[in-house]
């Protein structure tokens, strides 16, 4: 069963191609991650995919489902969500205030009742739950501003999460982190994996040799190679990208 599919998937910027004709199938239940040089257009395909982006050319399949052209919250709805390289929070919210607001966000309250004392009581269990998933259950109180690098990126992962993610999309979630961190993090997404699909774009090739049972290379825009990360660290082409991309 493909989870995600694009067909042709194009973006055009005022005559610049920066994502040129991509198709990708991603398998259900898989780690797939998207690599390659800086510029080569991951971050562009992910906006497409989330609708973000609105393509110039091709199409998107969610579970077999179009879903091209749809507003980022009917993407969302349909199960994907996505991280984001830098964490968007808020820096007086508590990490608990911030997922009960995720976990809110699908139903019909109005605005005004964030955070009541109804709300908060109503998700609170199931936004613990989160919390505990991303191993921030002691950080619940505390406002997100005074947590930790890595512990703010936890807390975007389990925002991501309080939507229920069948496709999860992870962008760059160990960039900027210690070693430490990174381990942490690679344990974190092995736990995730159940019942769900994720597609990253990783920098980090111990990283992705560790998550991702399929890789997809992607230099200027358009498909370089894609395989195995075995298959790939030897595929001279891919040498290549990389190679050039240093020396230049
Ligand atoms: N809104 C935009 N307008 C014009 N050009 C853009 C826009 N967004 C991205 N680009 C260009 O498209 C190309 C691909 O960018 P993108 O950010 O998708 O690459 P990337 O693979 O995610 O890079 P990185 O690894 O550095 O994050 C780059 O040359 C970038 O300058």
């Amino acid at each position: 069963m493909v989870a995600l599919e694009t067909q042709g998937l194009t973006k055009d910027f005022r005559g610049f191609r920066a994502v040129n004709e991509v198709n990708l199938r991603v398998t259900q239940g898989a780690i797939h991650a998207l690599v390659g040089p800086n510029g080569a257009g991951k971050t562009t395909l992910f906006n497409l995919l989330t609708g973000f982006l609105k393509p110039s050319a091709g199409r998107v399949f969610l579970l077999g489902e179009e879903v091209t052209g749809l507003a980022p919250f009917e993407i969302a709805r349909r199960g994907v969500a996505r991280s984001f390289q830098i964490a968007r929070l808020f820096a007086h919210l508590t990490a608990l205030e911030h997922v009960v607001l995720a976990l809110q966000r699908p139903t019909l309250y109005p605005y005004r009742f964030w955070m009541s004392e109804q709300v908060l009581g109503r998700f609170k269990p199931k936004a613990l739950e989160i919390l505990a998933l991303v191993g921030l259950e002691d950080q619940a109180l505390r406002p997100a501003g005074t947590l930790p690098y890595g512990q703010k990126r936890a807390l975007e992962l389990a925002l991501a999460l309080a939507l229920e993610p069948q496709l999860l999309l992870l962008d760059e979630p160990t960039a900027g982190m210690g070693l430490e961190d990174v381990a942490r993090t690679v344990q974190l997404i092995h736990r995730l994996r159940q019942g769900r699909t994720i597609v990253l774009v990783e920098h980090n090739m111990g990283v992705v040799a560790e998550l991702a049972e399929r890789v997809t290379v992607l230099q200027y825009g358009s498909v370089l190679a894609e395989g195995s990360y075995a298959e790939m660290r030897q595929d001279p082409r891919v040498i290549e990208a990389y190679l050039g991309a240093a020396y230049a």
